[in-house]
């Protein structure tokens, strides 16, 4: 069969049986996929039912939230929420754990959202995203545990994301590599489009918001100093620089045709560990961009190996085409 004919749901039993992946989790990657069909067509419709503005409310960061954060938030617990295997659910916009299982047990699912990702995007028209991790429970619990879904990123199952934009893609890992899928008009499927997606080891492509230059820190202003300094600066390279303000969209872009993306931590928001969020941010989008050959780091440590401390923890987050990150550790590392 044409690669553009198999379905998410075919790829996902073609993956079953190849490695040997555990049916519920399939039932669980259905609904999320279903989760973002109806968000797609939420924010697409959202002007003509008023949908694309702030609420009155802010969520456990601080953050004014839009009404399509709440709705999609809404549409992951009540879709995410039906498998038999979900112990908890961690959503950005819910300052608690979300237990659905008074005693989890082993092999449980624990499921963390970013449920729209860029969401400063939606008034002007521009891409946003959604974002899923999902772990195991190593062992049963007797009670909920709030300490008991802070795993490491290195622990994940699988991980993806969407992007809403010209088209709505679907990119998911189960460990076996990087596919991405496209929603049909009509027949409403997701089709693999992209498959076995693969970041190019070298870029001339870097994404940061340098509005931030007089906060960062010295290894970040030094690489973003040499890069603008092109083809005659200490890296013999004519650098384009993108910023997109929405993750999804920066990583999508990455996968594609390569890049580094970087939210530091720097003085503005160094008391909060940096910017993104560990959990629903940051180890996905690193266990997928890992899984694509590339690389993801805080400048000091692989983002995958950190060991979280809180569920809606910030860190720095630096991923992309290996060559990239490597120096940007290395500056790291010097400074
Ligand atoms: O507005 P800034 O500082 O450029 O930040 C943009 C970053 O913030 C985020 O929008 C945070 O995501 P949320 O919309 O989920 O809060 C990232 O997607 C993006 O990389
Ligand atoms: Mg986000
Ligand atoms: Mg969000």
């Amino acid at each position: 069969m044409n690669v553009t004919q198999i379905t998410f749901s075919e790829f996902l039993l073609s993956e079953r049986s190849q490695h040997k992946l555990d049916k519920d989790l399939i039932f669980l990657l259905e609904d999320i996929a279903t989760s973002c069909r109806i968000i797609s067509h939420q924010i697409r419709g959202g002007a003509f039912a008023g949908k694309l503005g702030a609420t009155k409310s802010t969520n456990v960061q601080g953050e004014t939230q839009k009404q399509l954060d709440v709705i999609a938030n809404e549409v992951f617990v009540r879709h995410c929420s039906n498998c038999g295997r979900v112990a908890a659910l961690v959503l950005e916009e819910v300052d608690e754990i979300y237990w659905l299982k008074d005693k989890p047990e082993a092999g449980d699912y624990l499921v963390y959202f970013d449920p729209l990702d860029g969401s400063s995007n939606l008034d002007v028209n521009l891409s946003v995203g959604s974002i899923f991790s999902i772990s195991q429970l190593p062992t049963a619990i007797d009670a909920t545990d709030d300490r008991s879904i802070l795993r490491a990123g290195s622990e994940q199952i699988s991980a993806g994301y969407s992007v809403y934009g010209p088209s709505t893609s679907l990119v998911v890992t189960t460990g076996n590599g990087v596919n991405g899928f496209t929603h049909q008009q009509g027949t409403g499927e997701f089709r693999l489009t992209f498959p076995d997606m693969l970041i190019p080891e070298t870029t001339a492509e870097f994404a940061i918001n340098a509005s931030r230059y007089s906060l960062w820190h010295p290894p970040v202003r030094r690489y973003f100093d040499e890069c603008i300094r092109g083809k005659d600066g200490p890296r013999n390279k004519a650098f384009n620089m993108r910023w997109t303000a929405s993750m999804v969209a920066e990583v999508h872009r990455i996968l594609i045709r390569g890049g580094v993306f970087l939210y530091p931590s720097d003085a503005g928001n160094i008391s909060s560990g940096g910017k993104l969020r560990l959990m629903y941010e940051a180890n996905p989008m690193a266990f997928v961009i890992e899984q694509a050959g590339g690389a993801a780091s805080t400048g000091t440590n692989r983002i995958l190996d950190v060991q979280p401390t809180s569920h809606h923890q910030r860190v720095p987050v630096i991923l992309g085409s290996k060559e990239e990150v490597t120096v940007l550790d290395r500056y790291h590392r010097e400074s």
